[in-house]
């Protein structure tokens, strides 16, 4: 009897599967599986194509970012617009009120940041106008840059603030016309809602006017509004660093799949210590759903910091592993680092948080229904786990190479 291939209905559904098959099959010493093997010839051929000086790699979403190693942020903008407290609030938990302390940054800090992947944030201190000091290596600051973010004080006089953004962005189209340039129109808190658009509307006009007037039709220019006394500033990095992942497609069909399988209604990969999230199904996402699964990693993380070092006596393991369920302990959890769930009681949606790694967490809002299928769900999720693994195993190296 032969085995017929299988037939898919759209290219969405064969990628589908071979990420199933991905997530499925296990790589025995130097034995890949066909959908393994696939992604690291992809990443093979990317990492292959020659670079002209001054140009990023069309074929990778985070153009040139991974050329030299740790991919890296720029915040630049005006004096006391808010960059070091984004940068503080996000990557070193600064309570947003501690921010009003801070000093002025007199000299770019640089700082690096560990985690599922390694990048650098560099914060420039606003009196700092590259383009008005010719002793700047420009190379150095915008060559292999992952991304600009560029912070304007929306309580602030912003007409200084936009012009030398457009100087800059102008500058940046003739040299390096693949940096995403993502501008956070940041200090929202207490403004409007109507405000707030109004606002972002305007800086809009005045940036796209300028670059149609010089010509650069679809720069690479995203807006962002974000407060540090809200989760709208974890929501704009998420969609930063989202930008910087190799093949975020393939994270997003493997939850988007999760979701379908187990009829969850969001699901979220976190990287922990940030609470960014990396990655989300093809649902629309809203705020809500982010900031009561980022809430829950702080949960979760305050319980691990008080009983993280606990450990079982051997009668309480005993008891666990007796009658009726007669299993190992390490065979009754889904994963021996991280398991939870809570019940969200008004709307009785479970909260489901698996760990990945040390640094990234699954956490998916589920339906109500999802207890009578905990075993189903389970499965699948342990599936998906093995499956972002070697997607991370794959790609992590070939991101930190140069380092
Ligand atoms: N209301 C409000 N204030 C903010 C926000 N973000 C930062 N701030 C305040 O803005 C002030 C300046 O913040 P910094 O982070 O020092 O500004 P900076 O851009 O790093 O300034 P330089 O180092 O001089 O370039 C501080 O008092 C912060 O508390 C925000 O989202 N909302």
């Amino acid at each position: 009897m032969s085995l017929s291939p299988p037939i898919y209905d759209s290219p969405a559904e064969r990628q589908l599967a071979e990420l199933n098959a991905l997530s499925r099959s296990p790589v025995r010493s130097g034995v890949m599986s066909p959908a393994r093997l696939k992604l690291q010839l992809l990443y093979e051929q990317s990492n292959q194509e020659p670079i002209k000086k001054g140009t990023l790699r069309p074929a990778d979403p985070a153009g040139g970012a991974f050329e030299k190693g740790k991919p890296r942020l720029l915040l630049m903008g005006q004096r006391r617009s808010g960059k070091s407290s984004i940068s503080s609030v996000v990557f070193h938990k600064l309570a947003p009120n501690e921010t009003l302390f801070l000093e002025s940054t007199a000299r770019i800090q640089k700082d690096t940041m560990s985690s599922f992947m390694d990048f650098q944030i560099w914060d420039f201190p606003g009196q700092i106008d590259v383009y008005d000091n010719p002793s700047f290596d420009m190379d150095a600051i915008f060559g292999g840059l992952g991304a600009l973010i560029w912070v304007i004080d929306a309580q602030d006089d912003y007409l200084e603030a936009v012009a030398r953004l457009n100087v800059t962005i102008l500058a940046l189209q003739r040299s390096y016309p693949n940096i995403n340039i993502e501008v956070f129109i940041h200090k929202v808190d207490g403004l409007s809602d109507d405000y707030k658009l109004d606002i972002q509307r305007d800086i809009t006009i005045r940036i796209q006017d300028e670059l149609s007037d010089h010509g650069f039709e679809n720069a690479p220019v995203t807006f962002h509004l974000t407060s540090i006394y809200n989760h709208s500033i974890f929501e704009a990095f998420s969609k930063v660093i989202q930008k910087l992942i190799p093949r975020l497609g393939t994270l997003e069909s493997m939850l988007t799949n999760l979701c379908r399988t187990c009829r969850f209604e969001k699901a979220y990969l976190f990287d922990v210590l940030s609470k960014i999230y990396i990655a989300t199904d093809s649902a629309t996402a809203d705020m809500a759903s982010y900031e009561i699964c980022s809430d829950y990693i702080d949960v979760i993380i305050d319980i691990t910091e008080i009983y993280g070092t606990w450990q079982r006596s051997d009668d309480g393991r005993k008891r666990l592993e007796g009658e009726p369920w007669n299993a190992k302990l390490e065979d009754q959890v889904g994963c021996s680092t991280a398991e939870s769930c809570l019940v969200l009681h008004d709307s009785h949606k479970p909260i489901m948080l698996r760990e990945v790694d040390r640094y990234l967490a699954l956490v998916a809002i589920m339906t109500d229904d999802s207890y009578d299928r905990m075993p189903l769900v389970n499965m699948n999720v342990e599936a998906v786990v093995e499956g972002l693994t070697e997607f991370f195993d794959i790609t992590k190296p070939k991101i930190n190479v140069a380092g």
